[in-house]
């Protein structure tokens, strides 16, 4: 039985449902996501991850069912104030154009820091550093800088008021391979070291399993399974999870009958898999 108290909580859905007009689009969700996880959402096109991620910072309201952030309902929250403590990346530029990279990361310190703007010079070169860019880029535009370095941007911006929460829905969708890479080091770096809570949206399994401290795959606005990658990978709880991760072992040269039988060996062999991805 889990032990999980209310303050260990950092976002809870409550029996969320969510239509547009006839169409229903997530359907009962309930989940507690304790402080300090990072929660990868994974399932088909339409399946509901966005509406889900969208509810937190309240750009998209329940039908019915609430969520709760640090034990409040974000109903009764003041949205700017339940936003400026929950980053939010998403995917390509999303960066003011006519701001330097300095502004655009600035933009949120300095609305919290109004008369210490000396804290903000010196934590935007904090989070320069930790996502990876030189400080010689601050003077530039978005424009001036490549997919992956404005990604980086997007993600230092998210990250600059220090927020409890980060809300990351694909962000790294546009960018290739190894700047991808690169960029899963570094958000699994910094999840590690500030303790953030992370709800990061992805289409690639292999992303959500190895970034995933539990994973949520969602098929038609229904959970078919929350668990760590392992659990996810040695039993698949449904017809769906077993298509989304057979690819993914067939990649780990793993044999499919040993990974889905119950036991501990299938769990090693999938922790392997993980190591080895
Ligand atoms: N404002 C809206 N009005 C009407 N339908 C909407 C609206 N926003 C989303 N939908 C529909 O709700 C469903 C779920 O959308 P959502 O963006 O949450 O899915 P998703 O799982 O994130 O999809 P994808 O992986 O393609 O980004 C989709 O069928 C979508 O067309």
């Amino acid at each position: 039985m889990s032990t999980t108290t209310t303050n260990d909580v950092a976002i809870e859905y409550r029996d969320i449902c969510k239509a547009y007009g006839e169409k229903s689009v997530l359907e009962h969700l309930n989940l507690r996501i304790p402080r300090g996880e990072f929660i990868t959402m994974i399932g088909s096109s339409g399946s509901g991850k966005t509406t889900a991620l969208k509810m937190v910072n309240r750009l998209i309201e329940p039908t019915s069912g609430t969520v709760l952030v640090d034990g409040h309902d974000v109903r009764e929250t003041d949205p700017i104030r339940l936003r400026r403590n929950i980053g939010y990346a998403i995917q390509g530029s999303v960066l003011f154009p006519h701001m330097t990279v300095e502004e655009n990361i600035s933009y949120v310190p300095n609305l919290l820091n109004k008369h210490d703007h000396e804290r903000t010079r010196k934590a935007v070169r904090t989070w320069m550093d930790i996502v990876g860019l030189p400080c010689d880029l601050l003077e530039r535009y978005p424009s001036e800088l490549s997919g992956g370095q404005q990604q980086r941007v997007g993600i230092a911006r998210a990250l600059a008021a220090s927020p409890d929460i980060l809300l990351m829905d694909e962000p790294f969708g546009a960018v290739d391979e190894i700047t991808r890479g690169q960029l899963q080091v570094e958000i699994s770096r910094i999840h590690r070291e500030t303790g953030i809570t992370v709800m990061f949206v992805t289409h690639d399994i292999g992303e959500a399993l190895r970034l995933g401290t539990h994973v949520l795959v969602l098929d038609e606005g229904k959970v078919q399974q929350y668990g760590a990658s392992e659990e996810i990978l040695a039993r698949p709880a449904t017809a769906f999870v077993e298509q989304l991760v057979s690819r993914q072992r067939h990649a780990c040269d793993l044999p499919e009958d040993q990974l889905c039988a119950c036991t501990h060996s299938g769990a090693a062999r999938a922790r392997a898999a993980l190591a080895a991805m």
